[in-house]
């Protein structure tokens, strides 16, 4: 734990020396509205190991890679910006392509926000034929809550991430109808925990997903949780879209707009 908070600290440490000095170079860490131009060439994955990673996380992820060699198991890629073709589709969708245009290439998945090692640190295995998916977590110390601990939000987000992951490999465009989440045990910052999901039941556009998290020994369960994804209903769109509309209309500044819309509950 002590190392990979560690890790993360020097990760805080670098970039606010970068914010005191010369400007960041790589082109993930410029504003998005610079990326706009280059969008389709940046797509860098970060359900890969990088320095933050403590050894248990790299143990594991290493684990799982032997897995998906023999297609039983398959890592899910994860971005920054919304790039995958299921996002395209969901944006073409369900939103105003104005929006998308103008705003869309500000917003960035809240879990891929931060800095290597103090944020969200995760990578999804998903096994097709079981409809179950294990999220390999490790919370950096800008998810505190009480002091040591991770904030009970940054569970839950974890939660939805991982139980919507579940749900969105059988289900395409989903969204969050429901969580229900019992914190059983507090998570220690910067430690690796495994959470484990599966589709309990598909009913109509509904669909039941559960998880629990526990450490990587097994040891402790952290929490356990349900979720009731409802998969999006294309004949619906138009509502949507008009929602949009009527945001723009109000007319905030554009990036204020962007900011406090709907739009960014799109995932990768
Ligand atoms: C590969 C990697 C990818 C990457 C995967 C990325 C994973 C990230 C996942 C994170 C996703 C989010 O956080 S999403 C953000 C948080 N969620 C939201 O903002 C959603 C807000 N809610 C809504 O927009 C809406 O309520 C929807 C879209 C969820 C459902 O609206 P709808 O499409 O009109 O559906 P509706 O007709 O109302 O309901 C359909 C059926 O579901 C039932 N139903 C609807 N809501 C509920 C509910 N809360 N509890 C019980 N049941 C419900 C209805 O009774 C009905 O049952 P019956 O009559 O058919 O029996």
């Amino acid at each position: 734990m002590l190392r990979s908070c560690t890790a993360g600290l020097r990760s805080l440490w670098a970039l606010r020396g970068r914010r005191e000095g010369a400007p960041r170079l790589s082109t993930d860490l410029q504003p998005a509205r610079r990326l706009f131009s280059t969008e389709k060439a940046v797509h860098k994955d970060w359900a890969l190991p990088n320095p933050s990673w403590s050894k248990d996380l790299k143990l594991l992820f290493d684990q799982f890679m032997k897995k998906c060699e023999d297609g039983s198991w398959e890592r899910l890629p994860s971005y920054k910006h919304t790039c995958t073709q299921k996002n395209e589709d969901f944006k073409t969708y369900f939103l105003d392509p104005q929006l998308v245009e103008e705003g869309l290439s500000q917003a960035q998945l809240f879990t891929r926000g931060f800095e290597d090692g103090l944020g969200f640190e995760y990578v999804i295995f998903n096994n097709n034929d079981e409809k179950r998916t294990v999220c390999l977590f490790q919370g950096g110390p800008y998810l505190q809550g009480i002091p040591g601990f991770l904030h009970g939000g940054a569970i839950a987000t974890m939660i939805d991430v991982a139980l919507g992951s579940c749900a969105a490999v059988s289900g395409g465009a989903i969204m969050t109808a429901n969580l229900n989440i019992n914190f059983k045990r507090p998570v220690p910052l910067c430690s690796v925990v495994v959470v484990n999901s599966q589709l309990d039941k598909l009913e109509g556009r509904k669909l039941f997903v559960s998880c629990n998290i526990r450490s990587v020994d097994e040891k402790t369960l952290y929490s356990e949780a349900t979720g009731l994804f409802i998969k999006l209903d294309p004949k619906k769109k138009f509502n949507i879209k008009e929602f949009h509309s009527s945001l723009r209309k109000a007319a905030p500044p554009l990036e204020e707009a962007v900011v406090s819309s709907p739009a960014l509950v799109i995932h990768c």
